[in-house]
């Protein structure tokens, strides 16, 4: 491939506007995840408010996950092949990592990755874009394989869990996520299906829900292995009341609706819960939907069982969310730490005497984790760890020995792996 524009040549990137919209969308998405702090799938919404077509949504996302999965080791082969590293935000930096994504990662021939990217950088540098991304082409250049994560992410989970888990966590980052299905009642019995737990369905990457068989019928709904487990682990309800605290989308909810628990669902978001209701209707289960905050919220009375899913920094899901790499500071994780005690209080006092609290996250932060519940503990004498016993989950997922759950990278790794979650059963007195 030669990518020097010639004279007299036919400009690649006057021949390929088809293909700029996208490329503009995860170029603007990029700047709002890495500049602005932004998550992905809301810069994705924003962005793709100017796209017309279904297909350039699902690119621009799809550039813009490899861009974030792959980030450090694009970034090093640019700064290879540039004389003066080039500022972080830089546009040009920008185009270059589209156009080398597409190119190293998505398999976009060369020619499209460069044509597409070159008018997002018109009346700019235009030549370096060309020049770099020629060079490395010229190269043979490839990215390693599993990625690198973030230099300060695998840092604070090497501290946090050691380096075994940092390795399965880079090799994670780089492998499609399965899809994952929750079942109302008995087990799906869907072509190369996999299941891990009851009513659990686990089907290959790539597999589309609403084109499985029981979609229409509200039979199952996509819900990530390792965010089956706190639901799962407040058995069945018998008709008992559960408040579940951060309630929308509504994976849990629908769990425990099936698991015959009355259901008070609280979310402080109406737009979500808006899906919750939804999730509710295709899959022909019940709850009394509340939207209230969950730090001022105060039920009719205290109920059975408590499950607070608390907002997190959901450093565990960056498989599917690669933004989380990037996005997340430990000055926000000390922030998120603190509301999480908060919120914990709020939860303590919904609940009955004798009854349960759960309380899970999607992070891998120890803050957000074992030393949340270490601190609630020391505040509220009332309540005590419940252990979680091994036969309580799917095999490869063991608890910790206070009886805390702890899924890591690295867990059921040769059936796909799990998203990274922290889950503690807490009786109260
Ligand atoms: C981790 S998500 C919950 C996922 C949900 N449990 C499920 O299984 O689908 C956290 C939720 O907390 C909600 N949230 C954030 N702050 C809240 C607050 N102060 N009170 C109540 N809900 C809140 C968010 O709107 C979000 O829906």
């Amino acid at each position: 491939m030669d990518p020097q524009p010639t004279q007299g040549k036919p400009r690649p990137d006057r021949d390929a506007g088809e293909g700029v919209p996208a490329r503009g969308a995860a170029l603007r998405i990029l700047d709002s995840v890495l500049r602005k702090g932004l998550p992905l799938e809301s810069a994705l919404d924003r962005a793709a408010q100017n796209l017309t077509l279904p297909a350039d949504r699902a690119l621009a996302h799809a550039i813009t996950a490899a861009v974030l999965r792959h980030l450090d080791d694009l970034d090093a082969l640019i700064d290879g092949a540039t004389a003066r590293p080039l500022p972080n935000d830089a546009k040009a930096r920008m185009a270059l990592r589209i156009a080398l994504a597409q190119r190293l990662v998505l398999g976009t021939p060369a020619h499209a990755a460069i044509a597409t990217v070159l008018p997002l950088v018109d009346g700019g540098p235009r030549k370096l874009v060309h020049g770099v991304f020629g060079t490395l082409s010229r190269s043979d250049a490839r990215l390693p394989d599993p990625p690198n994560l973030p230099a300060a992410v695998a840092e604070r989970w090497r501290i946090a869990w050691g380096d075994a888990v940092v390795a399965a966590a880079a090799r994670l980052a780089a492998m499609p996520a399965p899809l994952d299905l929750s079942f109302a009642s008995g087990e799906g019995a869907i072509e190369g299906g996999l299941s891990l737990a009851p009513r659990h369905l686990r089907l290959p990457a790539g597999a589309r829900p609403t084109e499985l068989p029981g979609f229409a019928e509200g039979a199952f709904w996509v819900q990530d292995i390792a965010a089956s487990l706190p639901a799962r682990l407040l058995g069945e309800g018998r008709g008992r009341r559960v408040i579940d605290l951060c309630a929308a989308p509504g994976g849990k909810t629908l769990q425990l609706a099936a698991a015959d628990w009355r259901v008070t669902a609280v979310d402080l978001s109406a737009d979500r819960l808006k899906r919750l209701r939804a999730n509710l209707a295709r899959t022909h289960l019940a709850a009394d939907v509340i939207v209230a905050d969950a730090l001022t919220f105060t039920p009719a009375a205290p109920a059975e069982a408590v499950l607070l899913d608390a907002p997190c920094s959901a450093t565990g899901i960056f498989r599917r969310h690669p933004d989380v790499l990037h996005r997340v500071r430990p000055k926000a994780i000390a922030a998120l730490a603190e509301r999480q005690q908060a919120m914990l209080s709020r939860a303590a006092a919904a609940t009955a005497p004798g009854g349960t609290l759960l309380y899970s996250v999607c992070s891998l932060e120890p803050e957000e984790g074992e030393q949340a519940i270490e601190a609630f503990l020391t505040r509220h004498a009332r309540f005590a760890i419940d252990p979680v016993e091994a036969a309580e989950l799917p095999e490869g997922i063991t608890p910790a020995a206070i009886g805390t759950v702890r899924v890591l990278p690295g867990m059921i790794e040769a059936a796909g792996g799990a998203d990274g979650f922290f889950i503690a059963r807490l009786k109260k007195k």
